[in-house]
């Protein structure tokens, strides 16, 4: 798409005393958090006056600079009201100030959603299941002690507490659309994804349910809204009845597309108000640029993503859908690979799961599994061949074991194969396999020392994707879904929504999307894969 900037928006800065910190920033001086790093060398010199904190500075990307002043008695209240700025949900009266609330037409009484409203709206007068627009969820729930604790996240050298509060999701009492004068359309776009057809469901009998009868689903990501050839799906309660029972997505999807100007010329054209924006990232990129050109066009409109990625490296959420199911059905793969392993003579079982930038699925699959003795992920930097290369070890595992597991991400290892610099129609860089690359060296290195070994490569990575939603996922998706109705009706725009510390919470999109989140090397998490796999530092 054209007129956009890309949606990784990182800048990492070194603090003053502490060349091993780093000071991560998203959005404004709010963001500023820092991380412990993993290296002896940052245990060892993480800042300890509270001067190299209030000297801390970071250059707002592309804009000015900013630093947070601990000196300041009242910083810590400043940088939660900056949080809560950051943090609110633009809504449709920020462009139209008077813009009609009608009572909520969600009603868990009414029985046919099919009816007219002649009589007027349904009510619920007694319910008192809404959402007050004032409840917040919290969104860090650790209080560490000090910046020496595992994965610590801290402001200053005290590690202070900070409150950090995001929206609550849900129904609203109040809602800024007339059912009837509502046209949603829903869309999905990106790689497939386990829960697509769960949450494309609950969007369509959550709408229903409100009274919406003008439901359509747009084929093929955003091309579907510039390609001719293309067009429209009605969708209603009975379309979608039994559609989560397969994986894939109902819609189709695709990567890249029109431009954001096209995109809302078509949804004008068609007279879509309401706009279910399912995926990732990029998508998410897209749905904040349509937002904003439909707020630059004063159209009363509500865009609401759905955040869709196995790789799960959307910010700030406890998972995104599908994630668990991909992690579960690479089960699968790594029990093969294990059971081919364990079978053979000195064999070697090789899996790869996805994971662009993050290696969340892989490092979630080989704790769960119990059966991997190496996990290679994009995050943790190794090496395969030397003394305490990935190669050396794997010869150690088949002299002790007689057998071994590895699972690597996609992403692992980029930097060991060749660059190609080709890119996918999103823009997206088109990763080098490195799953057959590790392959072939394990195969040439063990000729090398002459040692037979039998090694089976498993590639299940679109097997995994294809799947539909587990039981949790199924669950996780229904909420979604259905709070991205709840957040269109309350009139919030250019909101995604999402699972934090097990509540539902609706966030600005920018703040998602600032940079992809992956695993951090000094996370808990990615110290229980060590413990698990047994695996040293290959550096
Ligand atoms: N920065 C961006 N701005 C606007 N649209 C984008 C941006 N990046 C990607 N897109 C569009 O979003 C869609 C999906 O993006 P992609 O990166 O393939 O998947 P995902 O959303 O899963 O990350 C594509 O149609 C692509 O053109
Ligand atoms: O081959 P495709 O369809 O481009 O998809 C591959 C990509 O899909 C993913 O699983 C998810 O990516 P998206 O979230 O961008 O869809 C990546 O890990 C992987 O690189
Ligand atoms: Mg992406």
């Amino acid at each position: 798409m054209e007129t956009l900037s890309p949606p990784i928006i990182t800048s990492t800065l070194s603090i003053p005393y502490s060349n091993s910190s780093v000071l991560r920033r998203s959005h404004g001086l709010s963001s500023l958090i820092l991380r412990k790093q993993r290296s002896p060398a940052a245990n060892l010199s993480l800042i300890s006056s509270r001067s190299s904190f209030a000297r801390a500075s970071a250059v707002e990307h592309g804009k000015s600079s900013a630093s947070i002043d601990l000196s300041d008695p009242n910083w810590k209240r400043k940088y939660e009201r900056e949080f809560e700025e950051r943090f609110s949900i633009p809504h449709i009266t920020d462009v139209f100030p008077d813009a009609e609330a009608i009572r909520s037409t969600f009603c868990l009484k009414m029985r046919s959603p099919t009816e007219e409203f002649v009589g007027g709206y349904p009510s619920d007068e007694e319910w008192h299941g809404y959402i007050n627009n004032n409840d917040r969820v919290l969104l860090k729930v650790i209080r560490y002690s000090s910046p020496t604790s595992a994965g610590a996240e801290c402001i200053d050298s005290d590690c202070s507490w900070v409150e950090q509060w995001i929206h609550r999701a849900g129904p609203r009492e109040k809602i800024y659309f007339r059912p009837e004068q509502v046209k949603a359309a829903i869309i999905t776009c990106g790689g497939l994804c386990p829960g697509l057809n769960d949450v494309i469901r609950h969007i369509v009998i959550t709408l229903e349910i409100y009274g919406v009868k003008n439901i359509v689903g747009i084929p093929f990501g955003y091309k579907g809204f510039s390609d001719k050839d293309l067009t429209e799906m009605p969708l209603s309660r009975k379309v979608v009845q039994n559609i989560h029972l397969s994986g894939g997505s109902l819609l189709g999807v695709s990567r890249g597309g029109p431009s954001v100007s096209e995109i809302v010329d078509s949804m004008e054209e068609r007279g879509i108000n309401m706009l279910f924006v399912l995926g990732g990232n990029g998508t998410h990129a897209g749905a904040n640029a349509i937002h904003n050109e439909c707020r630059k066009r004063k159209m009363k409109v509500a865009v609401v993503g759905v955040p869709k990625t196995i790789d799960n490296d959307i910010l700030h959420m406890d998972k995104t859908f599908g994630f668990d199911t991909a992690v579960e059905e690479a089960q699968r793969a790594i029990n093969s690979a294990y059971i081919e392993a364990h079978s053979a003579y000195h064999g070697i079982g090789i899996v790869k799961l996805m994971g662009r930038n993050s290696g969340f699925i892989a490092m979630q699959a080989s704790l769960a599994s119990g059966q991997v003795d190496i996990c290679l992920i994009p995050e943790v930097p190794f090496n395969i061949h030397g003394p305490n290369g990935v190669l050396k070890h794997l010869k150690y595992l088949i002299e002790t074991k007689g057998s071994a597991v590895i699972c690597v991400a996609e992403g692992a290892g980029q930097n060991l194969l060749e660059k190609t610099n080709a890119k996918d129609a999103s823009g997206n860089t088109i990763l080098g396999d490195f799953g057959v690359h590790i392959q072939q060296e394990t195969k040439k290195y063990f000729k090398e020392v002459s040692m037979p070994v039998d090694v089976k490569y498993i590639d299940p990575t679109y097997m995994i994707r294809a799947v539909r939603a587990n039981a949790s996922d199924g669950i996780l998706c229904t909420v979604l879904g259905q709070n991205a109705v709840h957040g269109a009706f309350a009139g919030y725009s250019g909101i995604t929504v999402g699972i934090i510390n097990t509540h539902y919470a609706y966030l600005p999109i920018p703040e998602v999307i600032a940079y992809p989140k992956s695993v951090d090397p000094n996370s808990r998490m990615w110290h229980r894969c060590l413990t698990s796999t047994g695996q040293p530092d290959f550096i």
